[in-house]
């Protein structure tokens, strides 16, 4: 299934016809830039194309008041005067004659996205949209929104497609506070929102935007703000923010169906966010969030004002929505002090809504709300430019890489009696021995076909390094030999960095390395905490990997922020017999390593295990994984287990910090 584009130029038709500093910044040009990049990439022919349509007045009530709309619907008819005097009831919005009927279309074009894909016309999809929406309010306008997008088609999910469960997550700069108003006491749309916030210093000043504003009532837990202290937050603090709040609560919650207020002023370049993360990051977002509730993703653009970084942020948007190979993360390193601040506050702040959380530490002792309110009564003094500040000076930043799709999406390496399920190419590599491996027959190894299976493997493994193929499905009779012969000093020029992660225990583990070469994840019920190697992190499950919450758990809070940081070249994954993992945690989990290593996953499984061959194929042809099955909560010892885990490992692993102590 394919990927929805909505746009439509009459959205650029409305402008700021008068002075006004505060809204100078949201022009026309913002759409037209991000839809030219579409076309100039060759983007836009690979989407469905859908139109957009105007909303009608029920829908708008959906999330606004009558009077509001009433108002609204005068505007058209307004002189220049009228408009001006209109526009000053609301704060940093500005009307005009054509805003009303683009306000319909924006709202109408989240609603064409929703139907599109609860229909299953196409798995995702993107509205590029002016006005903008998570600011309006019940009866308000407010900050460049007329009508708020993103809440109307949430109510109307689950209205007319009978949605039980709304993820909306908000990586715009700006807290979309009219949507945590609409939602504050609804448990079934779970808003996540990060955005500058500065000891509320910074528009649009509210208190209720810190992360201590969790939900109201019923809702208590299903509101999550994320406070960024500073400016110059780079991709490393968006990852882990990702990795340690929002996707475990997203998972606990399991949506089935996520809206994305994809605003793009939290990327480098942007003059409201001052941020540094590089565009490439939003690939990164989007993939994490396409495996939940069924890959059904729609995101509606928000706010984006740097005409550079923009257009750049919704081309890594929508080549990610297409299934198109990730680029590696841009040199993260350790989240800074203010971010890993933010994390333990909103960890400790919903610890005891997400059983996922229920392990958090307590507030920072250097508490930030007491410097929200220092700071708001200091008067306005100007703070000498710390590290971050400067950081945000920084206007230059490289091109986005090139994502090309591999010619072979993926290649099976099977038994002359498993059929190659559909969608894969059966592998052929020559019979004769790798020349890696020759030296290997020199000193008289034993087992001729095992060296024979390896050397295959290298090949296939060779042939996804230059991109010819991109995943691997290899079926073997013994998965031990394979690995010792795969893994046992593994050739040096065939790959510098490669995570292994291995699904259920496996006996001599002797070719572990500790020079980096190889970091070798292991999720299983065997308890080996003693281990004291860097590159072996052994997880151990008391019910093992079919144990779904501890699994996930392990997965989002270890293994994703781990592999963030060593940045592999190639992801091995190992199931081994008898693990016990279901299949559609193993999608996930296949669906999220696809986010590494350009996507060169090969995953090793026996034989007599070749029922999971279809499933397997489907999640390595980038099919989403099946939602998860109602999560059972986490298992106390192992949530605990999971938390000594994470703490031994973070002063080698900083991806792994959720709390500021101990940094400087
Ligand atoms: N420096 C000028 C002050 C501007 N203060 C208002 C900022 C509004 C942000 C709007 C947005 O970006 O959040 C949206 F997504 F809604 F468009
Ligand atoms: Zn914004």
């Amino acid at each position: 299934m394919g990927t929805a584009l909505i746009y439509d130029e009459e959205m650029t038709k409305y402008k700021l016809l008068w002075v006004d500093p505060a809204c100078k910044i949201e022009v026309p040009e913002r759409l037209t830039v991000s839809y030219e990049a579409l076309v100039r990439s060759g983007l836009s022919d690979r989407c469905v194309s859908i139109p957009p349509r105007e909303a009608t007045d029920a829908e708008i009530l959906l999330a606004h008041s009558e009077e509001y709309l009433e108002a609204v619907k005068k505007t058209p008819y307004m002189t220049l005067e009228d408009l001006k005097e209109f526009t000053l009831q609301y704060g940093d919005v500005y009307f005009h004659p054509n805003i009303y009927h683009c306000a319909k279309l924006a709202a109408g074009s989240a609603l064409q996205l929703v139907d599109s894909v609860m229909t299953g016309k196409v798995r995702n999809g993107i509205a590029l949209v002016r006005p903008p929406g998570h600011h309006s309010m019940r009866s308000a306008a407010n900050g460049f929104c007329v009508f708020n997008n993103v809440a109307i088609a949430a109510q109307y999910a689950k209205q007319k497609h009978g949605v039980k469960r709304v993820l909306i997550v908000d990586w715009d700069i700006h807290h979309g506070q009219g949507v945590q108003y609409c939602f504050e006491d609804d448990p079934s749309v779970l808003y996540y929102s990060w955005h500058r916030y500065e000891h509320q210093k910074f528009w649009p000043n509210l208190r209720e935007s810190d992360y201590d504003s969790v939900g109201k009532g019923n809702g208590a837990g299903f509101n999550v703000n994320v406070p960024w202290n500073k400016v110059g937050m780079e991709n490393s603090d968006y990852l882990s923010i990702f990795c340690h709040v929002l996707l475990p609560v997203a998972y606990e919650f399991c949506p089935d169906l996520v809206l994305v207020c994809a605003g793009f002023d939290s990327a480098i370049g942007d003059p409201e966010g001052e941020m540094c993360a590089t565009p490439d990051i939003f690939a990164h977002l989007t993939h994490l969030l396409m495996n939940l509730a069924g890959g059904k993703l729609c995101a509606v653009l928000e706010g984006g004002y740097n005409l550079t970084s923009l257009p750049q942020s919704v081309c890594q948007t929508v080549q990610t929505l297409l299934g198109d190979p990730l680029p590696q993360p841009a040199g993260l390193r350790s989240p800074c002090k203010s971010a890993l601040e933010s994390l333990q506050c909103v960890r400790s702040a919903h610890r005891r809504y997400w059983s996922f959380l229920k392990h958090a530490a307590n507030q920072p002792s250097t508490d930030i709300s007491t410097k929200r309110i220092k700071l708001a009564n200091e008067e306005e003094g100007k703070t000498e430019m710390a590290v971050e500040e400067r950081a945000a000076e920084i206007k230059e930043w490289p091109e986005p890489p090139e994502r090309p799709s591999p010619p072979v999406r993926c290649a099976s390496l099977l038994p002359e009696d498993v059929a190659c399920p559909d969608g894969l190419k059966l592998f052929s590599s020559s019979k004769d021995l790798h020349p890696l491996l020759a030296s290997k027959l020199q000193n008289g190894a034993d087992d001729q076909d095992a060296l024979i299976t390896v050397s295959r493997l290298y090949a296939m493994i060779e042939k996804m390094l230059t991109n010819e193929i991109g995943s691997g499905l290899v079926l073997i009779s013994d998965i031990s030999a394979a690995m010792m012969g795969a893994l046992q000093d593994l050739p040096s020029d065939l790959v510098d960095r490669v995570l292994v992660v291995c699904v259920g225990k496996e006996k001599d583990l002797n070719y572990l390395t500790t020079d980096g070469k190889m970091l070798f994840v292991q999720i299983s019920d065997e308890d080996k905490e003693k281990e004291k190697n860097k590159y072996f992190i052994p997880v151990s499950l008391k019910k093992g990997c079919s144990d779904t919450a501890g699994f996930i758990q392990a997965v989002l809070g270890l293994l994703l922020p781990l592999a963030y940081e060593y940045d592999p070249t190639l992801v091995l994954l190992v199931r081994t017999p008898g693990s016990g993992v279901d299949d559609s945690m193993w999608q996930q989990l296949i669906g999220l390593l696809l986010g590494f290593a350009k996507g060169h996953t090969l995953v090793l499984m026996q034989t007599n295990e070749k029922v999971h061959v279809g499933p397997t194929a489907s999640a390595l042809l980038g099919r989403p994984a099946p939602p998860l099955l109602e999560l059972q909560t986490l298992d106390q010892e192992d949530g605990e287990a999971l938390e000594r885990l994470r703490e031994r490992l973070q002063t080698d692993w900083k991806m792994l910090q959720t709390t500021s102590e101990g940094t400087e």
